[in-house]
This record gives C-alpha cells, sequence and structure tokens, in this order.
C-alpha cells in the first residue's frame, strides 16, 4: 500500500528525471502500479482513512513521486458536491501526451501544492486551460479526450512530474502573483 512514506520529496533527483514510456500491451506490474496509486487517491481524500493512515490529500499522482521513473499517472478529481458523488475524473493514464492546447491560460486562484514538496510555495502556476490528451488506459486502450479548468490542470501538475518540473518552476519570481492579461483564474 502506497503512503507518505512511498511518496520521494523534493532533492531526490528522480523527481527531475524525465520517466520512460510504459511497454503496451501493459504488464501487470504497471497495472498493479496504476491500481495501487489510485487507491492511494481514494485513501488520501477519505477523512477516515486519511487520519488512520497519516495522508495529505492528493487528487493526482504520478510514478515518478514513488521513485518510479515510469510515465503513469492517476487522477481522482471529486466532483466536490456531496449531492453528487460521482467524480468529474477519474483515471490511471500510461503514457498520457498532450497533442494540442488552448491559447487561453489558466491558473488555481488558490495555487497548487504537492505531496513531494513539503511546503507551501504561494504564487499562480499558469498553465493552460484546455488541453487535447491521449493516453492508454488500465484496460489497454487507446483513449483521446479533451479537458478544461481544474482537470485539465490537474493533469498538467502530473504530466509536468513525467517531465521533471515542479509545479512552483511555472510560478514567477519575481512577482509570484503577477499576471499576464487575459489569463483565466480558476476558484
Ligand atoms: O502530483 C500530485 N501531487 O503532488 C498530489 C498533491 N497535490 C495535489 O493534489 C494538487 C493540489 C493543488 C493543485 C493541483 Cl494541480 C494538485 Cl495536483
Ligand atoms: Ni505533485
Amino acid at each position: 500500500m502506497i503512503t507518505m512514506d512511498t511518496i520521494i520529496r523534493e532533492g531526490n533527483p528522480t523527481l527531475r528525471e524525465v520517466a520512460k514510456e510504459v511497454s503496451v500491451p501493459l504488464s501487470d506490474e504497471d497495472i498493479k502500479l496504476g491500481e495501487e496509486m489510485m487507491e492511494f487517491l481514494h485513501n488520501s481524500q477519505d477523512p477516515v482513512k486519511a487520519e488512520e493512515l497519516g495522508l495529505r490529500g492528493g487528487v493526482g499522482l504520478a510514478a515518478p513521486q514513488l521513485d518510479i521513473s515510469k510515465r503513469i499517472i492517476a487522477v481522482h478529481v471529486p466532483s466536490g458536491d456531496l449531492e453528487n458523488p460521482e467524480p468529474t475524473l477519474s483515471a490511471v493514464m500510461y503514457n498520457p501526451k498532450i497533442l494540442s492546447h488552448s491559447v487561453q491560460d489558466a491558473c488555481l486562484g488558490e495555487g497548487e501544492g504537492c505531496l513531494s514538496v513539503d511546503r507551501e510555495v504561494p504564487g499562480y502556476v499558469v498553465r493552460h486551460n484546455k488541453i487535447t490528451l491521449s493516453y492508454v488506459d488500465a484496460a489497454g486502450v487507446k483513449q483521446k479526450i479533451r479537458l478544461k479548468n481544474y482537470e485539465a490542470i490537474v493533469v498538467q501538475h502530473e504530466i509536468d512530474h513525467l517531465n521533471g518540473v515542479m509545479f512552483y518552476d511555472h510560478i514567477n519570481q519575481e512577482n509570484p502573483y503577477a499576471l499576464k492579461d487575459g489569463v483565466l483564474v480558476i476558484e
């Protein structure tokens, strides 16, 4: 089971490597890893389990955060509305690739956090507002989807991990809250 002890922290060189594509058809090992990554996200978002296991909450996770330099990410974005418990996006993605993106940029008003970063790093993380993404799903099927707003931001945070990029690499050092005209701030 993945716990906070499994997650490597900044300073570990694996976080700065470009991860390798996984072979398709998927190996049992890679399928099992994806399942464990998704289980971690579920546990981290469950108040009882998170407290029991001492987990920080997360809506995404990338294999390099487990010191495994493979292009595998898991995302589980709850709808945030108790009436409708269905997540807005829940998937394990193998070899995810951004095929195209909007001109429109966006950032989260609250900034971003990372389980591999044991500190707050304030500031806007400007990303693409909309992306067209291809990936291989847990069943080994090639998928092509379009994402926007929060879901697109989360997936970009995870794909950054596959390329050795940390969220704070995008923050303007002079003025962390500087914004170019037209950037959408997502609250
Ligand atoms: O790489 C994944 N993590 O580090 C998990 C913890 N961070 C989050 O869940 C998180 C929090 C805020 C904004 C974004 Cl975009 C993300 Cl992804
Ligand atoms: Ni992260």
